[in-house]
């Protein structure tokens, strides 16, 4: 019997435990602030952006979300991030991806303050990451989300073989990071290895982040492998699918995450999650 996980109900879950820390902190007088940049108005980004909004209000996070023009240049931008990187009710800063061409994303990541990085894109944070540091920092969020619905399986990870199609820095590579901290033998590749597939029926952990819509077929995968689609790619038809068949991969994988309803619901859950571990830290700091 295939597993399906179910990105929805383990996110429910994941914001009733945020919810109980957020009010565990309002009996202290302290409340979580997230404060959400978008800059233009791509249509999937407007989207995500509203439903952290909500979320965060749902949850009793103070969430504030700035919205610039296209047009706004890279000094403008860094004014924004710079006033939130010195506002006391802020403990997470976000930077909304992808920003027009003319802003240099890197520059406005390295620009959030440490401690603040809600997102964990932060070479200071990733640097901590794959360095497997002790001590608290945030990750990206889409990893750490899928790092929650492994262990929601129960099954042992460590010595087990994972392999990651793709190697962004929103996925892939934290992906990457991840899982080798939790001792799994792990390989990156990505779409321009002709030799994919030979990499991928090794799998026990298959994570796809590709954006090549059902790029991964049942034959692709090891029988009883855990799948976890990344994908988000919207077809002719405006329907959202995965980078995995998952009709076809669902009868091989021992457990999968279905596009919709799987990752995309835990990135938002875990971004709550980590803008109150922000906010707890800054309390042991002696601050807020
Ligand atoms: N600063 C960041 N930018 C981006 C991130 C990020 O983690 N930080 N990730 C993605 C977009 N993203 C969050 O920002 C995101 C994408 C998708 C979903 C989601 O819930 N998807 C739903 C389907 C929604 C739909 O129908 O369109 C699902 O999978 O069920 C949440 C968050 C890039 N930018």
């Amino acid at each position: 019997m295939t597993t399906i996980i179910d990105g929805k109900q383990l996110a429910r879950d994941l914001n009733a435990q945020t919810q109980a820390r957020v009010t565990r902190l309002a009996q202290r007088g302290v409340v979580p602030g997230l404060a959400v940049i978008i800059v233009g108005a791509d249509p999937a980004s407007s989207i995500y952006v509203r439903n952290k909004h909500r979320k965060a209000g749902q949850l009793g996070i103070h969430s504030v979300v700035r919205e610039l023009p296209a047009t706004t240049t890279q000094a403008e931008l860094l004014a924004v991030v710079a006033a939130y990187n010195a506002d006391p009710t802020v403990h997470g800063i976000l930077v909304q991806s992808p920003l027009p061409a003319q802003l240099d994303e890197r520059a406005i990541f390295n620009a959030i303050a440490p401690i603040k990085d809600v997102d964990g894109f932060h070479p200071v944070n990733t640097g901590k990451l794959f360095g497997n540091l002790p001590g608290h920092y945030p990750v990206s969020c889409t990893p750490q989300g899928i790092m929650t619905m492994l262990h929601s399986l129960h099954q042992p990870l460590a010595g087990k073989r994972a392999v990651v199609v793709g190697r962004s820095n929103i996925v892939g590579r934290p992906m990457a990071a991840l899982l080798l901290n939790a001792d799994l033998s792990v390989t990156v590749t990505h779409r321009h290895d002709p030799q994919i597939r030979d990499l991928t029926t090794l799998a026990d952990v298959l994570v796809v982040a590709t954006g090549v819509a059902h790029l991964i077929k049942a034959e692709d995968v090891k029988p009883g492998a855990i799948v976890i689609d990344v994908g988000m790619d919207r077809g002719a038809d405006g329907k959202l699918t995965g980078d995995v068949d998952f009709d076809a991969v669902k009868d091989v994988a021992g457990a999968i995450s279905p596009v919709p309803g799987g990752v995309g619901p835990m990135t938002i859950a875990t971004l709550m999650q980590q803008t109150v571990d922000l906010c707890e830290w800054s309390e042991q700091r002696g601050n807020n």
